[in-house]
């Protein structure tokens, strides 16, 4: 796919869209697959992104027959287990990756796993990952960029503190305690909605675990997991993405089959900026009528702010009368977009881990960069409400966490399109004329 969009600033989106199943749950749960003594996980609501095709390929490798067939994915561990190492050309592609090193050992007693090394948003060891892994008697070494990592006879259940309450050390931890012999207490867990759901899951797979979306987990480890089904809980991020770029435009976008209670801190900063919204069981409408105002946040783990949503919500910021401050206190370099929105005219002065944000009544189009997931949908956002054109680079990093993305947000109305390598938009524009420089 080309690695370029276009986008056309000055529509108020307007529409219903639906959320995809959650990338940040499917991954763990297919990487639960690994733990599979007998029968087939069946994993329904498992979007389609380069993520999900990446973790697929993984366990592949590591001998798993995988299926996407719709939403749904099939995933049956067949009698090779002999696999334990894990391809450094994978792993470098996606941290998420290292969520099989719990597995792995749990089951097959025994991994290698190529560290995976920093990304744009900050350095992201796995120390904690494995710290924990280390209490339930692994023996870990790091040799020329790797992990090897054996678990003579069987994981221990221990009792484990985690230092921060890390989303992936406790997915990992939890996955190698449900088949490690007896308990194992998790303090200071990640309380995330995506925790939750990966216990669920390894729950139908016959697993003991009480406390998941707490700060404290209790897993009774069990010999072997067999097959079960389970279902991907919305994509709170994707979710709240299109709330955001509904609000920011001043227009009225519906998002359904969500759980809004896992939105919260973003809802309830939305109407602290002035939007309107309309909370249902499932869906969520956000309006904007009017200018918004800034706001103060702070990026904290559930139920704090999102990170995840961070670059989006600065969009919204450069857009609202007065000041916003962002304090980022989750990833350590998470404010590359802010380079890219001074572009289109931003104004925003970063001190350390804080931005302050000065809002300003319109951006202007530019040729911007996407420097990570989150920060080329702030791009799009951006562009979508700017004065003429902007066309944004490296957009690859947006397939890996948003399904039908482009198509989701011209069904709202916005103008958008992908460009070709010759600069073509690569499917009908509506308006040929906005584009007419690139061509
Ligand atoms: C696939 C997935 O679910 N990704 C999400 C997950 O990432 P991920 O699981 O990597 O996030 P963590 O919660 O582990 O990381 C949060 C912070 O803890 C630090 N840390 C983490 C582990 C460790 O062993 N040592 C350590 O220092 C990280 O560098 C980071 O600064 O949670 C993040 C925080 O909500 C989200 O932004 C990501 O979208
Ligand atoms: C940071 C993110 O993902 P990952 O942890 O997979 O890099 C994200 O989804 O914004």
């Amino acid at each position: 796919m080309s690695d370029r969009l276009c986008v056309e600033g000055g529509v108020k989106l307007t529409g219903v869209v639906k959320a995809q199943g959650a990338k940040n749950a499917a991954l763990p749960v297919m990487a639960a697959a690994l733990l599979l003594q007998e029968g087939a996980l069946s994993i329904d609501r498992v979007p389609r992104l380069e993520d999900v095709t990446i973790m697929a390929d993984l366990l592949r490798h590591l001998g798993a027959s995988v299926e996407h067939v719709g939403g749904r994915m099939t995933v049956k561990v067949g009698g090779d287990l002999g696999r334990y190492e894990t391809p450094d050309v994978l792993v470098r592609k996606m941290r998420a990756s290292s969520l099989v090193l719990g597995p792995l050992l749990a089951r097959r007693g025994r991994a290698i796993l190529p560290l995976p090394g920093g990304c744009s948003i900050g350095s992201r060891p796995i120390d904690l990952h494995l710290k924990g892994l280390a209490r339930m008697g692994a023996n870990l070494e790091i040799r020329r960029g790797a992990v090897y990592a054996t678990a003579p006879g069987r994981l221990r259940g221990s009792r484990i503190y985690l230092d921060f309450p890390s989303v992936g050390a406790t997915e990992n931890l939890l996955m190698a305690a449900a088949c490690a012999k007896g308990e194992t207490v998790l303090e200071n867990a990640a309380r995330e909605p995506e925790i939750t759901n990966l216990a669920h899951a390894l729950v139908a797979m016959g697993a003991s675990i009480e406390g998941a979306g707490s700060g404290t987990i209790h897993i009774q480890g069990v010999d072997g997991l067999k097959g079960g089904s389970i279902t991907v809980i919305p994509d709170r991020v994707e979710a709240s993405t299109f709330l955001i770029a509904g609000a920011l435009t001043g227009g009225e976008v519906t998002v359904t089959d969500v759980v809004p209670e896992h939105m919260e801190a973003l809802l309830s900063k939305l109407e602290e900026a002035g939007a309107s919204l309309m909370v249902r069981e499932s869906s969520v409408t956000v309006r904007a009528d009017g200018p918004l105002s800034g706001v103060t946040l702070k990026t904290l783990p559930y139920p704090g702010f999102p990170t995840d949503l961070q670059p989006q919500m600065m969009v919204l910021l450069c857009l609202a009368e007065g000041t916003g401050i962002i304090h980022e206190t989750v990833f350590e370099s998470r404010f590359l977009h802010v380079g890219e929105l001074k572009r289109m005219g931003a104004k925003i002065e970063l001190q350390g881990n804080t931005s302050i944000v000065t809002g300003t009544p319109i951006l202007n189009g530019a040729e911007v960069r996407g420097t990570d997931l989150r920060a080329c949908a702030a791009l799009v956002l951006a562009g979508l409400t700017a004065r003429g054109t902007t066309v944004i680079s490296d957009v690859h990093h947006l397939w890996r966490g948003y399904e039908a993305f482009v198509e989701k947000i011209r069904q709202i109305g916005g103008l958008i399109s992908v460009l070709d390598d010759d600069g073509k938009a690569s499917f009908p524009v509506e308006t040929p004329e906005a584009f007419a420089n690139h061509q």
